[in-house]
């Protein structure tokens, strides 16, 4: 078996090769900007010199919360449900994302409050959403751990089916505040600072909201340095999903774009859980919501775009792929100075 500390300085010894190989492509050094340190980046992940990202796997984890009993988002908690259903019938923002960048789609419910079996639906529910944690933990250390290898369990398939970067992407009413409470935990940031409109409720309802995750943040108490107490504790079974797919996505080095507030949390978690994962992480967008922004800093992220989106589903994400393949496309297709026969002394 070989040593990970010998992969990353392979690794890194790649991503150096590709910055070389950058300033002898036909164009000024540096001009492509930041799309030629995405090059560096896939590279040096993949450890491969000329990388490929198509084609990309979507995984959109739905679940429910308890916590959406409370009135903290602006829409009833069977929109889960239906919007589900309407991923398995294309007609969701992402639906029309993922066919613009050829991807591999898959919708997993891992804790969905009622029924959504049937056609195209994948079936890991661990339980029917979470408790409501104002009241009490949400779930049980153990149904995270199962979310956790759901999500793992996701992204090998994807990886199964020659999808060459992940892309995640969720769907759960009330599952801002769910984030708000990890975060304002995990980086002891203010609440008042973290949470948001979500899906856009009033002035009025976000102060409710604020006060019960206040409230409920004082009543649970995790430990702040137990990633897993934390999910379980204030946490969604979406969320612990796709902190899974960040950590399979980092066992295999495998390029992984994460979307909006909620999968920027689960990243975290899973930074948390193993840090290296870090090193295969790419941000496709600034999300509306304002604990994104913190939670950006906290990892060290620039996000790729920043159209005001505030949707999730992974359709940040998906948007900003193009910019990943574009990446590959300039290490793969451009000519050289040398063969392109242009000579690259400077002028006197
Ligand atoms: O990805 C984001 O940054 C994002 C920001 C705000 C809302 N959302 C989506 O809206 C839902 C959560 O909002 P809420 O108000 O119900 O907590 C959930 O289904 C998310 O996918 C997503
Ligand atoms: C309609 C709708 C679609 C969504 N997609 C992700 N979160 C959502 C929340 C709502 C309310």
């Amino acid at each position: 078996m070989i040593p990970s500390d010998t992969i990353l300085t392979t690794n890194r010894e790649v991503g150096e090769r590709v910055r070389q190989y950058l300033d002898i492509l036909t164009k000024p050094p540096g001009s492509l900007g930041r799309l030629e340190q995405l090059a560096i980046e896939l590279a040096a992940m993949t450890a491969e010199p000329f990388p490929r990202v198509t084609p990309p796997g979507v995984m959109v984890f739905a679940a429910d919360h308890g916590i959406a009993e409370e009135g903290v988002s602006a829409f009833p908690q069977a929109v889960t449900a239906q919007m589900v259903a309407n991923f398995v019938a294309g007609g969701a923002a992402i639906n029309v994302f993922a066919r613009q960048i050829d991807a591999r789609l898959e919708v997993i419910d891992v804790g969905v409050a009622s029924e959504v079996s049937g056609l195209g639906v994948v079936d890991e529910k661990v339980r029917r959403g979470t408790a409501n944690f104002a009241r009490e933990d949400a779930m049980r250390r153990e149904e995270a751990e199962a979310a956790i290898a759901a999500g793992r369990r996701a992204a090998g398939r994807a990886l199964e089916a020659g999808c060459r970067c992940l892309i995640i992407g969720e769907m759960g009413i009330a599952n801002t505040s769910a984030s708000s409470a990890m975060v304002a935990i995990l980086l002891g940031e203010p609440v008042f600072s973290l949470v948001g409109r979500g899906t856009g409720i009033d002035d009025a309802r976000l102060a409710h909201k604020q006060a019960i995750i206040e409230a409920a943040i004082a009543a649970r108490a995790p430990d702040p340095e137990d990633p897993l107490g934390v999910l379980a504790s204030v946490g969604g079974l979406e969320i612990a999903a796709m902190a899974g797919v960040c950590l399979e996505a980092s066992m295999r080095r495998i390029p992984l774009l994460v979307d909006g507030f909620i999968a920027t949390v689960a990243a975290l978690v899973a930074c948390r859980l193993a840090p290296s994962v870090r090193d295969i992480l790419l941000f496709g967008h600034r999300s509306r919501e304002p604990g994104h922004e913190v939670v950006l800093a906290a990892l060290d992220a620039r996000p790729l775009l920043d159209l005001e989106l505030r949707l999730g589903e992974g359709t940040g994400a998906a948007l900003a792929f193009p910019l990943l393949e574009a990446a590959c496309r300039v290490l793969a297709e451009m000519a050289t100075f040398e063969g392109a026969g242009i000579v690259t002394g400077r002028a006197p």
